[in-house]
């Protein structure tokens, strides 16, 4: 499970069973829940991507590879669908600027024929996620900058109708796990609206305290859940999925 910071880590944590240890790798520190190990990677894609990636080469070469990446944290949420305190769980993890700007519009990397955009946990664990947390499925958004105006705020949604959220590590863990072949899945608490900048608004105790509730149900539904269950076939377009 990779947070972004420390803080966001130890909420995880706190719904999670079973105390805590600490495993250093080079580069990085795991903290290690019963069956979980969580890693606070740091602030935005590459450092996501990055953290993700030493622990998933780590855990392999170790013998004990992972069978699920999940990019946890607070986030922005997208009104009305998404208020303060609410979570979000990503049916689609997108990457929102990673593309050309060109006179007529921005291109997505897809378009200029690299890469991907879009990566999608799968769906019946998303379903059970939402069931078991109350989060919402829908688009969470994967920047580099934190929206800060209402004209960003509008490009994106029209962009990208279905985005619940938007936060700055998730495409980055997902391109870690799949590098690895591994599924992934994104799980947002709602700290403040995508729109006009007001840090002091930000509730980010009150997204903490619903990422520890959400993870405290959570843990039982991913413990239970089978990556061969029929409702989550893997999807041969993916070039990721195979
Ligand atoms: O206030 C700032 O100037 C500022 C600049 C860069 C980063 C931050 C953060 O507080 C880190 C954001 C952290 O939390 C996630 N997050 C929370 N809300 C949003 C959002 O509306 N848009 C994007 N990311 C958000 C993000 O994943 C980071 O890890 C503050």
């Amino acid at each position: 499970m990779a947070t972004a910071v420390p803080v966001e880590r130890d909420a995880v944590a706190r719904g999670l069973p079973g105390p805590l240890r600490e495993v250093a790798l080079p580069g990085t520190t795991l903290h290690r829940a019963g069956d979980w190990d969580l890693v606070a990677a740091g602030v935005g894609p590459a450092l996501a991507a990055a953290g993700a990636a030493t622990a998933l080469t780590a855990a392999a070469l170790d013998g004990r590879p992972y069978g699920l990446v999940v990019s946890a944290g607070i986030g922005g949420g997208f009104a009305p669908g998404a208020p303060v305190g609410s979570l979000v769980v990503a049916d689609e993890i997108t990457a929102a600027d990673l593309g050309a700007e060109t006179a007529d519009g921005f291109l997505p990397v897809t378009e200029l024929g690299f890469g991907t955009v879009t990566h999608r946990p799968p769906a019946g664990l998303v379903r059970r996620v939402a069931d078991a947390t109350g989060a919402r499925p829908g688009t969470v958004l994967t920047g580099s900058t934190v929206t800060g105006t209402a004209g960003r705020a509008e490009t994106l949604r029209a962009r990208h109708p279905r985005a619940l959220a938007e936060a700055m590590e998730g495409f980055g863990v997902a391109e870690a796990a799949a590098a690895h072949g591994l599924p992934v899945l994104e799980l947002r608490a709602v700290s403040n609206p995508v729109g006009p900048r007001d840090r002091a608004a930000w509730r980010i105790g009150d997204a903490l305290a619903a990422l520890t509730d959400g993870f405290g149900k959570l843990a039982p539904v991913l413990t239970r859940w089978n990556p061969h269950d029929p409702d989550d076939p893997r999807d041969p377009r993916d070039p990721h999925d195979r």
